[in-house]
């Protein structure tokens, strides 16, 4: 077997704040990333997403604390220096599929000086060669080559997206990583634009997909994981998630549940601060199927993270009644 491209293993953030205080964002996040693989990592608003992706590639702020380990490539992300992380990780094994393409790009170049300036910086490409190495990495991203002389502002959401892919690629980095890539997007762009980060995960290369767009990762993800209150509270097969047997936390379930083509109900309540969280199950307080046992917190086992997941049993008496 090859070594999976991602391992995170025990990957915890917490933020220093006044008065001794703790934000813990993300607790003991554990999974691996196999290339060819996508992984869509899901979750409300607020449960501590973006903070991973910020901690994979060395940008979190200064009052940020880390645990565990986070390797890419072969390369420990947490505690590697700045200078490791420029010249090594950003761009060259991690590619950032940004979350808003317009603000990541530079508004007052075309896309072919930002191609070309990624060219010569990630691979070294000679000045004379850059014309066409910038028309290679556009159309490997399905960027229009008859656009790459246009401004940001000038190009619509989807070419916006396609141009942040493309300079994603160029450093030909085993792991994409991509922000919540779809906010913003209509439906059909939505779905172009994910079977595009596909397609570059069917090249080889790993996907990590972070998105709160449940249709998004059922239409391309190998595997789910569910965030929580900054806790991954399941990982699942895509196929048996979106489809049968469905998810096995209560909280996950909900959440494929609230969509409106599902039950168009939302999950009652509020999730905890993530400065105050109780020392149980972080769901227990919006959870019908809490108990006393959810006075302690759930140990991750099997791919959840629940003291009475949704069994066969209960999903039998579910179609029946
Ligand atoms: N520098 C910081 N100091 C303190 N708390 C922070 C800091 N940065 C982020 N947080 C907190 O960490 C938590 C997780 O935030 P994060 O942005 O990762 O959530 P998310 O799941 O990506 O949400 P969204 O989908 O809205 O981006 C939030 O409660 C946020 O307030």
């Amino acid at each position: 077997m090859t070594a999976p491209v991602l391992t995170l293993d025990g990957l915890s953030v917490r933020f220093r704040m006044r008065g001794g205080r703790h934000v813990a964002a993300v607790s003991d996040a554990t999974f691996d990333l196999a290339a060819g693989e996508c992984l869509a990592l899901v979750g409300e608003s607020g449960c501590g997403k973006s903070v991973l992706a910020s901690a994979l590639l060395g940008l979190l702020p200064g009052n940020a604390q880390t645990a565990g380990r986070a390797v890419v490539d072969g390369i420990e992300l947490l505690g590697a220096d700045e200078k490791t992380l420029a010249r090594a990780v950003r761009g060259r094994r991690i590619g950032l599929v940004p979350q808003s393409p317009a603000a990541h790009l530079t508004p007052v170049r075309t896309v072919r000086a930002q191609l070309e300036e990624s060219l010569r910086e990630l691979t070294g490409t000679p000045r004379r060669e850059l014309r066409r190495a910038a028309e290679a990495a556009a159309e490997r991203a399905s960027f229009p080559a008859g656009h790459l002389d246009r401004f940001p502002h000038e190009l619509s959401g989807g070419l916006a997206q396609r141009a942040a892919t493309a300079l994603a690629l160029i450093g030909d980095a085993p792991l994409l990583l991509a922000d919540e890539p779809t906010t913003g997007l209509d439906r059909p762009l939505v779905d172009r634009t994910v079977d595009e980060l596909r397609r570059h995960a069917d090249d080889g290369r790993a996907l990590l997909m972070i998105t709160h767009d449940l249709a998004a990762a059922a239409r391309i993800a190998d595997r789910v994981a569910v965030m929580y209150a900054g806790r991954i509270v399941e990982l699942a097969a895509a196929p048996d998630f979106f489809g049968e047997p469905g998810p096995r936390h209560p909280y996950a379930r909900g959440l494929l549940a609230a969509l409106p083509e599902r039950d168009f109900t939302p999950v009652p309540g509020l999730p905890p601060e993530l400065g105050d969280l109780p020392r149980g199950c972080a769901f227990a307080a919006r959870c019908a199927r809490a108990d006393d046992r959810c006075e302690e917190r759930p140990r991750f086992t099997a791919g959840i993270a629940c003291h009475h997941p949704v069994g066969l049993s209960t999903r039998l008496e579910g179609h029946r009644a």
